[in-house]
C-alpha cells in the first residue's frame, strides 16, 4: 500500500474515531464551556476555543471570544495543529508562510497568536485542539502550556465518560429488551401466540385481587375442544395443531380488548372477562358456538373440518376463592361434556337465552 493510500485510510479511520464521540453539532455544553474559560484565563487570551476537525469543516464544541461556530477547513489553523504531537504554538501568525495569508489573521478577527493542546482519542487519534489566540504576537509559559495540555486532557476525559454513559444507556434498553421479550417469551403458549395457563394464573391472581379492593366481579369461562383426539387420530398431528390454532383464533375474534384469552393445556383454554356478568360471558361463549358450527375450521381436508366445543362459565366476586373457582369452572365444564358436548354450563339459574345448550 503506498503513502497516499495510508494516509486516506488514517483519515478515515479518525474520522471514524471522531464519530464515535457523538459530539459533532451538539449544543454548547457548561462542562466544556467552564474549560474553555479556564483555559482562556490561566493562558490570559481573549479567544479560547474546543474545536473538532471534521472533513471539511473545523466545528467548534465550545467558543469564547469568536461569534463562530464553524470554519471551513483550509483556514483552521488547528487543522496543522493535529498534524503533530503535543503543543502547537504560532508566536506570530503573520510570520509563519503557513498562516501568513489566512484570512483570519490579514482579516476579521486577526488573529496573531495561537496556542493549541491536542484533543486525542485513547487510540491515538487526533480529533481536534483546545486552543488560545491572541490578536496581538506573544507566548506562554512553561506553566500555561502544562495547564493547556491538562485541560485538553479533561476535554477528552469528559468525551470519554459522555461515551461510556451513552453505552450504558444504549446496552440498559438492549438488556430491557431483552428481559421483555424473554418476560414475553415466558408468558407465552408457542402454538397459539396466547398467554400460558402460569402467565394467565398471574392476571387471574391480579383480577380477583382488585375484585377484592371494589372492582366489579369477572367471569370466568373455561373451553375445551369437543372430541380432539379424534382430529388428530383421522388427519394426523399437525392438522391437530392447525385446529388449535384456529380455534384460537376464533375466540380472540369473539372477546373484547379487555379479556383475557389464554391456553390453558392440549386443547383446552381459559377466559378471564372482567367487569362481565355470567350472563354476558354466557352470550358470548354462544357466539362463539355459532361461529365454529357456520364456519369450518379446516377447508383442505378431505370433508371441510368442524369443530364444537364445550364450555363452563363461573363468577369471580369479592367472596371467590381462587382454586375453588377453579374447580368449579372445571366442573361446570365436565357437565357440559357429560350433557352430550357442545355446550354450555353455567353456574346459578340458566339466563333467558333459551336452552344452555
Ligand atoms: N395436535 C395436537 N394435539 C394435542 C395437543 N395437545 C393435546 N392434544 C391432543 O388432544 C387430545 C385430547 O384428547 P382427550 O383428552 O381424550 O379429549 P377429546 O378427544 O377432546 O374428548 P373430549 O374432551 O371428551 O371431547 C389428545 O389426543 C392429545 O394428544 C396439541 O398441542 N396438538
Amino acid at each position: 500500500m503506498n503513502d497516499k493510500q495510508n494516509a486516506i485510510d488514517h483519515e478515515a479511520s479518525r474520522l471514524a474515531a471522531l464519530m464515535d464521540y457523538h459530539i459533532l453539532d451538539t449544543p454548547q455544553e457548561p462542562a466544556f464551556d467552564d474549560i474553555v474559560e479556564v483555559a482562556s484565563i490561566i493562558c490570559q487570551a481573549p479567544v479560547a476555543v474546543i474545536n473538532f476537525i471534521d472533513k471539511d469543516r473545523q466545528w467548534f464544541k465550545s467558543v469564547k471570544g469568536l461569534s463562530v461556530r464553524e470554519t471551513p477547513l483550509d483556514i483552521s489553523i488547528c487543522s496543522h495543529a493535529i498534524l503533530q504531537p503535543g503543543l502547537f504554538v504560532v508566536p506570530d501568525t503573520t510570520q509563519d508562510e503557513r498562516f501568513a495569508s489566512n484570512p483570519l489573521v490579514t482579516g476579521d478577527p486577526f488573529l496573531r497568536f495561537y496556542a493549541g493542546a491536542l484533543l486525542k482519542s485513547p487510540d491515538g487519534y487526533p480529533l481536534g485542539t483546545l486552543c488560545v489566540l491572541d490578536y496581538h504576537p506573544r507566548d506562554i509559559d512553561q506553566q500555561q502550556r502544562f495547564a493547556l495540555q491538562a485541560l485538553a486532557n479533561q476535554v477528552m476525559a469528559h468525551m470519554e465518560l459522555m461515551r461510556s454513559h451513552r453505552e450504558q444507556k444504549r446496552l440498559i434498553a438492549e438488556l430491557e429488551s431483552a428481559r421483555h421479550e424473554m418476560a414475553n417469551l415466558a408468558a407465552t403458549d408457542v402454538l397459539t401466540g396466547l398467554l400460558n395457563r402460569r402467565a394467565f394464573e398471574r392476571r387471574l391472581r391480579s383480577t380477583l385481587a382488585s375484585i377484592k379492593r371494589g372492582a366489579s366481579p369477572a367471569a370466568l369461562v373455561m373451553l375445551d375442544i369437543d372430541n380432539f383426539k379424534q382430529i388428530n387420530d383421522m388427519y394426523g398431528h399437525p392438522v391437530g395443531d392447525s385446529a388449535i390454532k384456529c380455534f384460537a383464533e376464533r375466540c380472540r375474534s369473539i372477546v373484547r380488548q379487555a379479556d383475557v384469552l389464554a391456553r390453558w393445556g392440549g386443547e383446552e383454554f381459559m377466559l378471564l372477562m372482567p367487569h362481565t356478568t355470567v350472563d354476558e360471558a354466557y352470550q358470548a361463549a354462544s357466539r362463539l358456538r355459532q361461529l365454529l358450527a357456520s364456519q369450518a375450521m379446516i377447508a383442505d381436508t378431505t370433508e371441510p373440518l368442524y369443530v364444537t366445543a364445550s364450555m363452563g362459565i363461573c363468577s369471580l366476586d369479592e367472596a371467590s376463592n381462587l382454586q375453588d373457582r377453579l374447580r368449579d369452572v372445571d366442573q361446570l365444564l365436565y357437565q357440559a361434556k357429560e350433557r352430550g358436548r357442545d355446550c354450555i354450563a353455567l353456574e346459578g339459574p340458566s339466563p333467558d337465552l333459551g336452552s344452555s345448550a
